[in-house]
């Protein structure tokens, strides 16, 4: 059996954070606002992953009214969310992730965003795609105010 999930977060663009994007920080002189790390891919893989295996959202599991998570790495959310997922009886089939962001420049950064989230899902990296893409300077992540995620999982029955 398999079944297909998908996620979509958004976070602001603010000064006096840093940028942490899939796990790796990149340099940049603004960050993503939030009550964690902000970390807006890992997020999207979050609600990807809770999705297909019908566990809710990132938000009923982690909720930004408990202290436990303010600041917290989201690396450490999405490896709690797959533990979730794997004792719901499932594996990665694959993922596939964009993230819509007019600046920085993300390529150099990607394989590095890859292995860190194939590390925390534990499957091979040959397994999951990260993307990444302008808006032309159209709307708001196009105008720099935000940094938007999108994700796709497959799951497949163990
Ligand atoms: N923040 C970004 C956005 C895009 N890229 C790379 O540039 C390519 C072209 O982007 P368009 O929005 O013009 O389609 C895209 O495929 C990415 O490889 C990037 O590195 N960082
Ligand atoms: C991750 C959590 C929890 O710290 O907070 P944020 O960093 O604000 O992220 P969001 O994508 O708004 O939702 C999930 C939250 O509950």
């Amino acid at each position: 059996m398999m079944r297909i999930g998908q996620g979509f977060d958004v976070h602001a663009l603010v000064g006096g954070r840093p940028l942490i994007l899939g796990g790796v920080q990149i340099p940049y002189e603004r960050g993503l606002a939030g009550h964690s790390d902000a970390d807006v891919l890992l997020h999207a893989v979050c609600d990807a992953l809770l999705g297909a295996a019908a566990l809710g959202d990132i938000g009923r599991h982690f909720p930004d009214t408990d202290a436990t998570f303010a600041g917290i790495d989201s690396r450490i959310l999405l490896r709690d969310v797959m533990d979730k997922v794997r004792r719901q009886g499932w594996r990665l089939g694959n993922l596939d992730a964009t993230v819509i962001c007019q600046r920085p420049r993300l390529a150099p950064h990607i394989p590095h965003m890859v292995a860190n989230i194939a590390s925390d899902l534990q499957v091979e990296e040959r397994l999951v795609n990260v993307k990444a893409t302008t808006t032309e300077h159209l709307g708001f992540a196009g105008r720099g105010e935000g940094i938007a995620a999108q994700a796709v999982v497959l799951l497949q029955a163990l």
